[in-house]
């Protein structure tokens, strides 16, 4: 069983103080979701859990397990066990997909497969998230679609088993049936290597399919209201003003 603490974090971009003073606790095969109005501070926070330079850490502390992993480079909090899926992954031209994936997989099993095998593997797991081969070729999300760059992201959480991923609006610009297949991966990430979730949404539909056990609402950089799926449900009858105000 891991922890991931969040202890009283605020985060300054451009000299601006956007997180101000926001504690979580997240166990290990907990599904938290972080939802909120636009520019209230989300992915902010996830960039500053994930050790963005540009994202700094005034006040407060990361823990993992009781480390305080605060101030890690991000390779280094990437190798303790965490993941973030961005909101708007970036491209990287003349990277090809393909060598990407092989070489997470073999970062995570070890390189004792031939070539051909962990291939055979990528490819597979490609398709059963809906990611076309001819994508493996082309240069890491260049050109891609916005639901291709999330079914991309979603099968990187396949290949790296993380302790704890962040998850930035897995579900933004995805159609009905890959929200259903990026939900069934989160399930099963989480059954399998009892992976903890924070994850970013606008919408109810994906915590609903992946059973979010807390719901966390964030309103100009602090956390205004926590609770069940009750909390979702009311967000989408109220809107965040009749949320907030309560
Ligand atoms: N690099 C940056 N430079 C300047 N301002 C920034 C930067 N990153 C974030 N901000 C500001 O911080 C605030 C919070 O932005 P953030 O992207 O965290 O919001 P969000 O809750 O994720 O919004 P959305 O729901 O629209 O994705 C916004 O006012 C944004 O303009």
């Amino acid at each position: 069983m891991s922890t991931l603490k969040i202890e009283d974090l605020h985060v300054e971009v451009e000299g601006k103080e956007i997180i101000k003073g926001i504690s979580l606790e997240i166990k290990s095969g907990e599904v938290h979701a972080i939802m909120g109005p636009n520019g209230s501070g989300k992915t902010t926070l996830s960039l500053a859990i994930m050790g963005h330079p540009k994202y700094k850490i005034t006040k407060g502390r990361i823990l993992l397990d009781g480390e305080d992993i605060t101030n890690l480079e991000t390779d280094q909090k990437v190798k303790k066990g965490l993941f973030l899926a961005f909101q708007n992954p970036i491209e990287i031209s003349g990277v090809k997909l393909s060598t990407l994936l092989v070489a997470e997989y073999n970062r995570v099993y070890g390189s004792n497969e031939s070539v051909t095998q962990v291939f055979s593997k990528i490819t597979s797991l490609s398709k059963s998230v809906g990611i076309a081969d001819s994508l493996l070729n082309r240069g890491v999300f260049e050109g891609f679609s916005g639901g291709e760059k999330k079914r991309v992201e979603i099968l990187q959480l396949q290949i790296l088993k993380p302790k704890f991923a962040i998850l930035d609006e897995p579900d933004s610009g995805v159609d009905v049936d890959g929200l259903k297949t990026i939900s069934d991966v989160i399930k099963k990430v989480k059954e399998e290597n009892n992976t903890g979730y924070l994850i970013i949404t606008h919408y109810r539909r994906i915590l609903d399919y992946v059973n979010a056990d807390k719901i966390h609402v964030l309103y100009k950089g602090r956390i205004v209201a926590s609770g069940s799926m009750e909390l979702a449900k009311l967000i989408d009858e109220k809107g965040y003003e009749g949320v907030i105000k309560q």
